[in-house]
């Protein structure tokens, strides 16, 4: 298999070149679905509300989340997959069909063939950051993770297989979306922390990030 790293407009539209096996930056691929994406995240946040989850250090995280399909949980005692919303103690709401057939076809685009079974769900108010980590509480690293940027842009940092590798700082507009796999699957990444503005959908950004969770 060879891996490719790419970004669908040539030259990049935003200045910003970014180069790495296993990566491709789909700029604006998610836009035509983008008020679809917004009503569903909606409607599963009606089901299973936005919260800020508490990591097992004690904190409390910035970024307030909720989940579709099989839920990433954090918890005093760890983290985990669950099909369960510990809040309800109910089945998180289904991953709706325009969820999974984006991710689907944005993993195609890069070469692979994705269907996810879990939907993180982050929503990011100003002053809110995710710090620099892997994605390695998943069952299966042959699937890769499917990103997708709503509202606000933010500086996503994406770094190497070790904490210490230098990252590289790429900024995510409304309705692009980002996967990594392959060689790439288990690098060190995070977003900075957001800045206040204005954006139609509202003062903040979602981020959808698909994964191949059991
Ligand atoms: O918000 C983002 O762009 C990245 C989110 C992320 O890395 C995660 O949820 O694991
Ligand atoms: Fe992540």
């Amino acid at each position: 298999m060879r891996w490719v790293s790419f970004s669908m407009t040539q030259p990049d539209l935003f200045g910003e070149a970014f180069e790495r096996e296993g990566v491709a930056i789909l700029r604006g691929f998610a836009l035509a679905d983008d008020m679809a994406l917004v009503a569903a995240i909606k409607a599963v946040a009606a089901a299973a509300p936005f919260r800020h989850m508490i990591v097992p250090g004690g904190g409390r995280m910035s970024v307030a989340m909720t989940n579709a399909g099989i839920g990433w949980v954090a918890d005093t005692k760890g983290y985990r997959y669950d099909r369960l919303d510990p809040l309800s103690g109910e089945p998180w709401p289904d991953m709706p069909s325009v969820f999974l057939d984006l991710a689907h076809r944005a993993a195609a685009v890069a070469g692979f063939d994705f269907t996810p079974d879990g939907c993180l769900i982050n929503r990011y108010e100003p002053g809110a950051k995710m710090g620099l980590h892997q994605d390695i509480n998943e069952g299966d690293y042959s699937a890769p993770i499917v990103s997708v940027s709503l509202g606000l842009p933010a500086t996503f940092q994406f770094g190497g297989l070790k904490r210490s590798d230098p990252v590289e700082k790429i900024t995510l507009h409304h309705g692009d979306v980002v996967v990594w796999g392959g060689p790439a699957r288990k690098a060190f990444h995070g977003v900075l922390t957001l800045r206040a503005g204005h954006h139609p959908i509202g003062g903040h950004r979602y981020n959808l990030t698909f994964r191949k969770a059991l």
